[in-house]
């Protein structure tokens, strides 16, 4: 936005603008509009309690009437970016949401109750997972501890005249395993350097994305407790990759393991129709120099490697 701010002048009086270029007009199969990374940080205070949701939304809005604002200079009844942003303050004071997904399908709600010429309204929304601290071994009741590059994500896309349709994100999800990983018996030939090992390190910074099974709520979308499948959804994810608690299970290749792991949330989340598992492969490479330098390697010191990495990735669906 410019800082200047110049009258609108009466366009009877005031002389003709040029304002296109073009020579012929085509087609405008796609449009819309939005606004991207409006950030907000929601502070709910209970008695005994406090909660905080720090979010970064982006909105988009939908309506076939819009193509005039591109095509014929005429933004009548354009509901401004501006005042998208300025919706994501209203509805974050207004909302009872504990999800990235339900604030998601609020705002969805929000403009499409607001303005009739929408045909349709999207919010994503990430949010960032603060953790609450934990001092003398007690949960604070205000303190909180922001770790990793960890996001929720909430993604609505809601049609007016059908139901809200959600996704859930898990993105940036880092893992290491220090154990319990081999990769072996896989094609040799004059192209492969890599040794097949029984041990090695395994790390990822995992994006794990699911839909919903059932219909949502048309009304208000809030038939899913989104927050607490999202629990369920991690721990089953966490408890897939790793194990038991003690002793771990081993992972053959990456691949066998996100798929296992894909396959336990869906037996733990009915309400789940599908989950893609990305997982960058981040190697960390024996550091065999070590001999070298008269030192021995015991599986012990790596060289941690993030590029290149493997893109190893799959859908479950039930
Ligand atoms: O779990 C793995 N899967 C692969 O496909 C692969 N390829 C590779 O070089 N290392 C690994 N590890």
């Amino acid at each position: 936005m410019s800082g200047r701010i110049a009258p609108v002048t009466d366009a009877a009086e005031a002389p003709a603008k040029l304002t296109k270029l073009r020579t012929q007009d085509f087609s405008l199969p796609v449009h819309s509009h939005g606004k991207a990374k409006v950030r907000v940080m929601k502070v709910v205070r209970t008695e005994a309690k406090h909660f905080c949701y720090e979010y970064s939304v982006d909105t988009t809005l939908y309506s076939p009437t819009y193509e005039r604002v591109f095509t014929a200079d005429d933004n009548t009844d354009l509901v401004a970016t501006d005042t998208q942003k300025n919706t994501v303050y209203v509805v974050a004071k207004r909302t009872k949401a504990d999800s990235p997904e339900q604030f998601a399908v609020d705002l969805c709600k929000h403009f499409l109750s607001e303005y009739s010429i929408l045909t349709g309204a999207e919010a994503l929304v990430r949010q960032v997972v603060w953790e609450r601290a934990v001092v003398d071994g007690s949960d604070h009741d205000h303190g909180w501890i922001k770790r990793g590059p960890e996001m929720n994500v909430g993604h609505c896309k809601f049609d007016r005249d059908d139901v809200p349709v959600v996704t859930s994100k898990l993105q940036g999800y880092t893992i290491f395993k220090s154990t319990q990983s081999g990769f072996a018996n896989y094609l040799q030939d004059k192209y492969t350097l890599l040794p097949p090992c029984e041990e090695r390190c395994l790390s990822t910074e995992m994006d794990a994305t699911w839909t919903y099974a059932g219909d949502i709520d048309g009304d208000c979308g809030g038939s899913f407790d989104y927050s607490s499948l999202r629990t369920t959804v991690v721990s089953e994810l966490t408890k897939g990759i790793f194990g038991p608690a003690s002793g771990g299970v081993f992972s053959v290749s990456l691949q066998a393991t996100i798929y296992d792991a894909g396959c336990m949330v869906l037996t733990a989340c009915p309400d789940v129709k599908n989950i893609k598992i990305e997982t960058p492969n981040k190697h960390y490479l024996p550091y065999r120099q070590l001999e070298t330098l008269g030192e021995t390697f015991e599986d012990d010191v790596f060289t941690p490697t993030d590029e290149p990495s493997g893109t190893i990735q799959c859908i479950v669906e039930r």
